[in-house]
């Protein structure tokens, strides 16, 4: 098992572990971030996920196999240990590990003094550069991204592989080595079979705790223990910044350009690329990639600062640390063997050509350099970078932020529009598309749809909110000789000006940023049909220029096109707004209003046709009959009288959605005058001279009731004026509109457009 792994189900593709990752490792794929392993240098940037998905494979308990297989298991303590285990004192720190079962305790600091000689050898016989091969980050940075640095790596083991392979030649291949450090390196390193037949495990100096502390052992309580292996004095200077020079004997002064050390991740790539591209050419490179060096590694400890862990390092090298060198240590050798040989593991990644990255940049909408915002969200530097890295199958286009709230927004108003037509629909399945009504407007109405319908004449339809305006547009397609085409709705207020011009025309590819590909418009989709456009009043100037355009010319222009396309649509318009007014105001072009006045049809607001209230309330009674599908038998006389004498600022719609609230309420199949809102008791009690009773009561109660009603009164002539429209009457009111609606729930009365449908609810959709 590698040993950083990826929780899939805790990514939530921040893309923070894409930016930390110095190399690229990290694949975009599915959903979530996984690592490559091939392009991985095991720096454990990526350990730093906020989701915690990125986690260290716990390698406890193969140390635990280990300590009870019976082998002598020996512990080395990497040269950063003091930094960690600052607490207790080092020999506290060798009895615990004894505790705990391991034989002996090493410092691995004595790796760094066996391998120094060989560095000496190697820059006094060799005339290029030579780069230090203890980092295993920077060793895996060469063999995997950096091939040409191959030669240029100092061929000598890391100080890790020589203490085991020194640990080893004592004590016979039976023996055991795990290795306790902070680098995650490491526990790659020991991947390779070269290195894992001498170190067997690599723990973190975090690991270590754990286990100290699921085995209830306290090693500051603990009476001190002696090292087991060989002291390693200067060797000990090797995890600071400038130590490993003075470890492996490596005379250099600050103005020195013939060495070069140096630490942390910028300036290790700095300094490779810079190697790379021969720009400098020093006789040694010392290098390190974490921060801080060996202290900072991606299992330090977090709690203290670089300067305090460097402090508590030469404090330790100063103080007298307890050795009982064990004898068969004492005229030990270092190894024979300590060279070591590299490989290029480099994975060549395709490179796009300019046409290919420009393609992967239109697909998020980056048609300019302007539209490359370069804003990091998805992990890489700039949007080419991005764009690259798609092409190498390392990223995915879905992880451009910005796109994707475009496109989000561009859904949410589609989907609107596919909601609103499927509602449409259902209300037409429900009411089978009857225009209902006994009174004389309705038969004029009939009469007009009737000779209008077969024509191919623009139709205008005006009427207050709720009057059946788009039910009325059906008619007229219904009886066309295009009733076998699409009829296309569109609302003109549901969508933001600038999407409801390219979803009536159309658009080009590129026209915006958005537009990704070429899009038929609505217009197109009716063609050989017809197109209703609801609330026509509500359009801009502009798209009022190119409506009247296609009404005389029968074209349409695509967002961003220079050609025109010939359609054949019938229009029908509707508005509950006075489009004179407008005109004389300036916010509705009078050509246009010509080219749709051509046939007006004037829906009657529903109160000057009481008359239809009986066969109305039947019809919608049989409407909830379906919908509910709830035995329901008919309407209580007393709840028809009251509704017959009620305002009705939303017309039929409002209509049809009390009754249907009423029939939910209903408890025994009749809509009775209780199941209305409670202003139709008011209005019968009234009518039915029930006043007389009231009067009984004070003289204060008598006055709320009279006041009450006055107030009622008022709120609903200046809704009648402003044709329901709550924001107009609330003008003509005087009032603010938040007021307006208290007054209208104060005094119970529901003002409804599509899509609202309880009662009493203060919206109107009118802003
Ligand atoms: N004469 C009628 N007979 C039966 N149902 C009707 C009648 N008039 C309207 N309706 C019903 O009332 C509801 C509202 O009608 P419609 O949507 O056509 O009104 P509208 O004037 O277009 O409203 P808006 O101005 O809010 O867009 C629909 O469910 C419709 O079926």
């Amino acid at each position: 098992m590698q040993p950083i792994i990826t929780y899939k189900e805790r990514c939530r593709t921040c893309y923070s572990c894409v930016r930390t990752c110095p190399v690229k490792a990290i694949k975009v794929d599915g959903g979530y971030a996984e690592i490559i392993y091939e392009r991985c240098i095991g720096c454990g940037n990526c350990l730093n996920c906020p989701q915690k998905a990125k986690v260290v494979v716990d390698r406890m308990v193969k140390t635990q196999e280990l300590l009870a297989s019976g082998d002598p298991v020996v512990a080395v303590l990497g040269c950063s240990f003091p930094a960690f285990f600052h607490s207790y004192t080092p020999g506290q720190l060798v009895a615990g590990l004894k505790s705990l079962g391991f034989h002996e305790v090493h410092e691995g600091a004595h790796g760094a003094r066996m391998i120094a000689p060989h560095y000496a050898a190697e820059i006094a016989k060799t005339d290029h550069t030579l780069i230090s091969t203890h980092c295993p980050a920077v060793v895996d940075l060469i063999e995997r991204h950096y091939p040409k640095l191959l030669p240029n790596l100092m061929p000598v083991v890391s100080p890790m592989l020589a203490m085991g392979r020194f640990i080893k030649e004592a004590l016979g291949p039976q023996a055991k080595v795990v290795y306790l450090s902070t680098c995650i390196a490491a526990k790659f390193e020991i991947q390779s079979p070269e290195v894992a037949n001498f170190v067997d495990v690599v723990l973190t100096y975090g690991e270590i705790e754990l286990f100290f502390r699921r085995r209830g052992i306290s090693p500051a309580n603990l009476t001190e223990a002696a090292f087991d292996g060989i002291d390693p004095e200067q060797g000990r200077m090797f995890t600071l910044s400038g130590g490993p020079l003075r470890a492996l004997d490596i005379a250099t002064d600050f103005l020195d350009t013939e060495t070069v050390a140096a630490e942390g991740e910028s300036h290790s790539l700095e300094i490779v690329r810079d190697l790379a591209a021969g720009r400098i050419n020093p006789r040694y490179v010392d290098l390190r990639f974490c921060d801080g060096g060996c202290v900072d590694g991606p299992g330090k400890n977090r709690d203290l600062t670089n300067f305090y862990k460097r402090n508590l390092i030469i404090r330790y090298t100063n103080s007298t640390i307890p050795y009982r060198t064990a004898a068969h240590y004492r005229t030990a050798k270092p190894p024979a063997q300590l060279s070591q040989s590299f490989q290029d593991k480099s994975i060549k990644l395709p490179a796009p050509k300019p046409e290919d990255v420009r393609k992967i940049l239109n697909a998020t909408a980056k048609f300019s350099q302007g539209d490359e915002l370069n804003c990091r969200a998805c992990g890489y530097a700039t949007c080419r970078e991005h764009a690259v890295a798609v092409f190498q199958g390392l990223a995915d286009i879905g992880m451009c932020l910005p796109y994707n709230l475009r496109k989000m927004e561009e859904d949410r108003g589609i989907l609107m529009q596919k909601y609103e037509l499927m509602s449409r629909e259902l209300d037409k399945q429900l009411g089978e598309d009857m225009i209902i009504g006994d009174d004389r407007e309705n038969a004029a109405v009939v009469e007009l749809i009737r000779h209008v319908g077969p024509t191919p004449t623009t139709v205008l339809i005006r009427g207050e909110t709720g009057t059946g305006k788009e039910l009325t547009a059906r008619a007229i397609h219904r009886l066309s000789t295009r009733a076998d085409k699409p009829l296309v709705t569109v609302n003109c207020t549901t969508l933001a000006d600038s999407l409801l011009e390219s979803e009536l025309f159309g658009h080009k590819k590129g026209a915006f940023t958005g537009a990704i590909a070429d899009r038929k418009g609505l217009f197109e989709a009716a063609d050989g049909g017809t197109i209703f456009l609801d609330e026509i009043g509500d359009i801009t100037p502009k798209l009022q220029a190119e409506l009247l355009r296609l009404l005389d010319q029968g074209e349409v222009r695509p967002v961003g096109g220079t050609s025109v396309k010939r359609v054949n649509v019938r229009l029908i318009a509707a508005t509950n707004k006075d489009l004179e007014q407008g005109v004389r105001d300036g916010w509705f072009r009078e050509d246009l209003y010509y080219r749709l006045n051509v046939f007006s049809i004037d829906l009657p607001p529903l109160r000057e046709r009481t008359e239809s209230i009986p066969i109305l309330s039947r019809h919608f009674l049989e409407k909830a009959r379906k919908k509910l599908n709830k035995r329901l038998t008919g309407i209580e006389e007393r709840a028809v009288t009251a509704m017959r004498n009620y305002r009705w600022p939303g017309n039929i719609r409002e209509m049809q959605n009390i009754i249907e609230r009423a029939a939910v309420l209903s408890q025994d199949g009749v809509v009775r005058l209780e199941n209305l809102p409670s202003i139709f008791r008011e209005i019968f009690d009234e009518r039915a001279g029930v006043l007389p009773g009231v009067r009984r009561t004070s003289f204060k109660a008598e006055r709320e009731t009279h006041v009450g009603r006055l107030e009622r009164n008022l709120i609903l002539r200046y809704l009648e004026e402003a044709g329901g429209n709550v924001s107009k009457a609330a003008r003509l009111a005087d009032v603010p509109r938040r007021t307006f609606y208290r007054l209208l729930e104060k005094n119970g009365i529901a003002v409804q457009r599509k899509l609202e449908h309880a009662f009493g609810n203060e919206q109107d959709g009118d802003q």
